[in-house]
């Protein structure tokens, strides 16, 4: 049985274990990620993050193609072990974990670019721990309409693309998000080509110039989670589109673990969108891969 090294990671609570292999030896099935990630039999996490060269990854030419500097390689698979393009907390666990093993550095002022399925991405350091530039977003068609056990009759959801899919959902009060029952998977409807990860949100106004979200989530691929960076950044951009002209373009999104940062900025290629908040390093210890 090959026994492998692994580091347990959380950025608000949506955790990951973490797996080196730079040189891109290890082909991880579907099967063993959900061991990995399985909570009783496992180590436990919502998905896994293998942190590899891009070179060494048929995947990683695009990263490069894009930006030369895209050393390493976020190959993210979710807790089922199915594969997303993109994951917002993971790409700060993947800088926090790069730093501190030493296989990258960040100098103040610097960006380090992080490949990703959905495109490279650029980590800076936060005053909360990282910045990730999630990049262009885009609105997706197709008026779904979202049912949730707890919630009554069927919602209408927004879809937002910011590298992987979300619909979000409108709740009208505290209570309707607290009852939500999410141990059962909400069904989208029509649901979008590779499915989407369900975000249920009560704004709660603008303070100082900030506006402010409560948020659930139901990820594609995981189940409920803590915590999803890239659905706080759909979320974000939901309810600014739902309140209109005048909107900030500054967010804060409370989760069940924790609190992130949204930032909505004008690039030359178009708005982008990025996500800030914490990353920790837990543990790290050795498994058999059955
Ligand atoms: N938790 C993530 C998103 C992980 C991927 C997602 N489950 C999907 O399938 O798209 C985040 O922090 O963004």
């Amino acid at each position: 049985m090959t026994e492998i090294q692994f580091t347990k990671g959380h950025g608000t609570g949506n955790d990951f274990v973490i797996v080196a292999d730079p040189d891109g030896e290890l082909d991880l099935t579907d099967d063993q990620v959900a061991a990995l990630c399985d909570r009783r039999f496992g180590i436990g996490g919502d998905g896994l993050l293998r942190v590899v060269r891009s070179a060494r990854l048929p995947e990683g030419a695009a990263a490069l193609a894009e930006e030369p500097g895209a050393e390493w390689f976020m190959d993210y698979r979710n807790a089922d072990g199915s594969k997303a393009e993109m994951c917002g907390n993971g790409t700060r666990v993947f800088a926090r974990y790069l730093l501190d093993t030493g296989l990258s550095e960040l100098p103040a002022g610097s960006a380090l670019p992080i490949g990703t399925r959905a495109g490279v991405k650029d980590v800076t350091r936060s005053e909360t721990g990282f910045q990730v530039d999630l990049g262009r977003w885009r609105a997706d068609a197709g008026d779904p309409l979202v049912r949730a056990k707890g919630l009554g009759v069927a919602r209408p959801g927004l879809g937002i693309d910011v590298g992987n899919p979300h619909v979000v959902v409108a709740l009208a009060s505290e209570e309707e998000l607290e009852t939500l029952d999410l141990t059962v998977q909400p069904i989208v409807d029509p649901l979008p080509p590779h499915g989407a990860n369900v975000e249920f949100v009560v704004p709660q106004g603008v303070k100082d110039g900030i506006g402010r979200i409560r948020m659930r989530v139901f990820e594609r691929g995981v189940g409920e989670t803590l915590s999803c960076g890239t659905g706080t950044a759909a979320a974000a951009l939901a309810v600014r589109d739902w309140a209109g002209a005048g909107a900030p373009d500054f967010w804060r999104v409370e989760v069940p673990g924790g609190t992130l940062g949204v930032r909505m900025f004008p690039t030359e290629e178009g708005e982008h969108v990025a996500l800030s908040g914490p990353a920790t390093l837990v543990f790290s210890g050795a498994v058999a891969l059955a």
